[in-house]
């Protein structure tokens, strides 16, 4: 097990909870084990490094058994005894969590077919190869959380006939989904606004309306963009296509097939949830971005809520990247979010604003209190050591916080403010701004 690697349970922004990789390498300690390592708890995903495969087989080791992700040196496929082990371990986790973990197949040579092969078989969906950027498997592993989260999606069914709603309903709510259902196609916008679906399930025929119209009549409000299938037992292909062409993005034929109606919905959910991530979210350090965070703040201004926004300045970044290099420059932006997120309450948002300034939402917070947990993370960051090549430098950041209470555009204009202040007034600082009168 690697122990003088900082590993931080880390809890992203929007609660997705932790991230654990168990890494499994034959030879243990070797350079690429060793970056990879580095890597990954530099991007504050617990790792669980394992070198004596026996190990794996070892009941008294259930923390092996959470890894969501599980990385193989390409070393381990020499032996037929490790590869054994390691499918025992993975049918192990499938019997206990149902589900077996993907395989990432870490190689510094060029693979021959049959180890390509071999891997294919251990369940290798991706091959990291030493030259290879960390962050891939940082994504894969926000990826499998964010699938992970499927139960407790929402499904808003509407279908008229009480014993095809039964019959979907038992399946959905068997495989984990929060199901509400109505019966009358005209009760569907009052559902969607106070369901708030991550998708709609509706019966094609229906009397009133039937599911086309339904579906054009929901998309002409541009909030409602979940996705939307059509239960029906049109077999025509081309009735089918022009029902799709009304806006909605499925067709399930009845009589429903359990497998098929689950695969289908799970399917439509993930790509939905993984578009709107990549809608909302920076891809750098996968923070709420601008727009985002600006609508953060102003929800909690409407709720009357109060609160205090501290806008986060990091100093002198420039001359980061121009000393180490812009990728260097992206892993403190990384260890940024990281210490942020790690650091706040779930209901406190974080966002990147752009380049290296972050926001920070404390709702039911006073500017005062605000500034007691800005002040904690700016110890902690600048005391962090960001590894170059055998040596390391430290950041320091400045902070200006402003009340809520003077709505949105004067809360950003007063931390701005007083972000300015703290940058001229000597840097590496939280500064309160001053209310204006
Ligand atoms: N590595 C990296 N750099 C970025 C990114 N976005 C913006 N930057 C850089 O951040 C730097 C910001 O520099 P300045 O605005 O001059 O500020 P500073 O050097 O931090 O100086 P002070 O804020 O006054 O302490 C610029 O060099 C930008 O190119 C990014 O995504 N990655």
């Amino acid at each position: 097990m690697v122990n003088d690697l900082p590993s931080l349970r880390r809890r992203s922004s929007d609660g997705d909870g932790d991230r654990k990789a168990l890494v499994l390498f034959a030879d243990g300690y070797g350079q690429l084990a060793k970056n990879l390592c580095l890597a990954l708890a530099q991007m504050s995903i617990d790792i669980c490094m394992v070198s004596d495969l026996d190990e794996l087989s070892s009941s008294e080791k259930p923390e092996h058994l959470d890894a969501s992700l599980v990385v193989v040196g390409s070393d381990v496929l020499q032996s037929q005894v490790a590869i054994r082990a390691i499918n025992s371990y993975l049918s192990k986790i499938r019997e206990m969590r149902g589900i077996r973990p993907p395989v990432v197949l870490a190689t510094e040579a060029s693979l021959s077919f049959e180890q390509r092969l071999c891997a294919t078989q251990l369940g290798s969906v991706r091959i990291f190869r030493s030259d290879d950027d960390p962050r891939m498997i940082r994504d894969m592993l926000t990826t499998i959380t964010a699938e992970a989260k499927l139960a407790g999606s929402k499904v808003l069914l509407i279908d008229d006939s009480p014993t095809d709603a039964y019959r979907a309903t038992t399946y959905m709510r068997a495989a984990g989904l929060l199901v509400e259902h109505v019966y009358a196609p005209e009760d569907t916008l009052d559902a969607i606004r106070n369901f708030g679906p991550d998708l709609i399930v509706m019966d094609y025929h229906m009397p009133v309306v039937n599911g086309d119209t339904l579906a054009a009549l929901i998309r002409q409000d541009p909030e409602m963009t979940m996705p939307i299938i059509f239960l029906s037992s049109e077999t025509d292909s081309e009735k089918q296509l022009l029902a799709l062409s009304h806006g909605a993005d499925g067709f399930v034929l009845k009589p429903l097939q359990e497998g098929a109606f689950i695969k289908a919905i799970t399917s439509m959910i993930n790509r939905a949830k993984a578009i709107d991530r990549r809608m909302r979210r920076d891809p750098l350090t996968q923070l709420l971005n601008h727009g985002q965070t600006v609508e953060s703040v102003k929800r909690v201004i409407a709720e009357k809520r109060g609160g205090a926004l501290a806008i986060i300045d990091i100093d002198h970044f420039k001359s980061v990247n121009d000393t180490y290099g812009h990728p260097v420059g992206d892993r403190v932006l990384i260890k940024m979010a990281d210490v942020l997120t790690a650091s706040l309450r779930d209901t406190d948002t974080v966002g990147r604003m752009g380049g290296e300034e972050f926001a920070v939402l404390l709702p039911d917070t006073t500017t005062e209190a605000a500034r007691v947990v800005l002040e904690r993370i700016r110890k902690c960051f600048m005391v962090i050591k960001h590894e170059v090549e055998g040596s390391g430098f430290s950041c320091t950041f400045s902070c200006g916080i402003a009340d809520l209470s003077s709505g949105l555009n004067e809360a950003f204009r007063q931390a701005d403010e007083a972000l300015y202040l703290a940058k001229h007034s000597g840097r590496n600082q939280v500064i309160i701004a001053e209310p204006s009168v």
